[in-house]
């Protein structure tokens, strides 16, 4: 039994995901926790990414221990991770895709041979 959430028209999650933040960032601080960390600034959206971050690191080590609940807590942690990326993005005016489409460009390079090639 297929247990993926579904989307609106099975549209991909992170398309359907940004749609709510856009619409999500113009509500009432109150009423919604997008509109609150936009109202309260990047500063704050960025302390809320980095706690995520550190957040994610200490799930990771602990998953390191292989059992099936610290796995999944490592995936609710980088969820809350990736989330708080996009909520950044978006108050910048960037979204997913701007992401997506930057690493489609690196295809066919090598992280190796593309640091070799940067200019000083
Ligand atoms: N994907 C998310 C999402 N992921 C995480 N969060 C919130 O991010 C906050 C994280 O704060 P905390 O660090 O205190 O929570 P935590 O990290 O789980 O707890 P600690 O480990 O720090 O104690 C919580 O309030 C989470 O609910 C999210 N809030 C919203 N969304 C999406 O955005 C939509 C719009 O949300 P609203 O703007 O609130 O309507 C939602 O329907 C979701 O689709």
């Amino acid at each position: 039994m297929d247990t993926t959430p579904s989307t609106p028209n099975n549209a991909p999650v992170l398309d359907t995901l940004a749609e709510v933040l856009q619409q999500r960032r113009h509500a009432s601080p109150d009423d919604s926790y997008v509109a609150s960390l936009h109202y309260k600034g990047l500063n704050k959206i960025l302390e809320k990414l980095g706690e995520e971050a550190t957040e994610t690191l200490l799930a990771a080590k602990d998953a390191e221990q292989g059992s099936e609940a610290a796995r999944q807590a490592l995936v609710a942690e980088t969820a809350d991770l990736w989330f708080h990326s996009l909520v950044m993005l978006s108050h910048l005016d960037l979204d997913h895709q701007d992401v997506l489409d930057e690493l489609a460009r690196r295809f066919g390079i090598s992280g190796h041979d593309e640091k070799a090639a940067r200019t000083p």
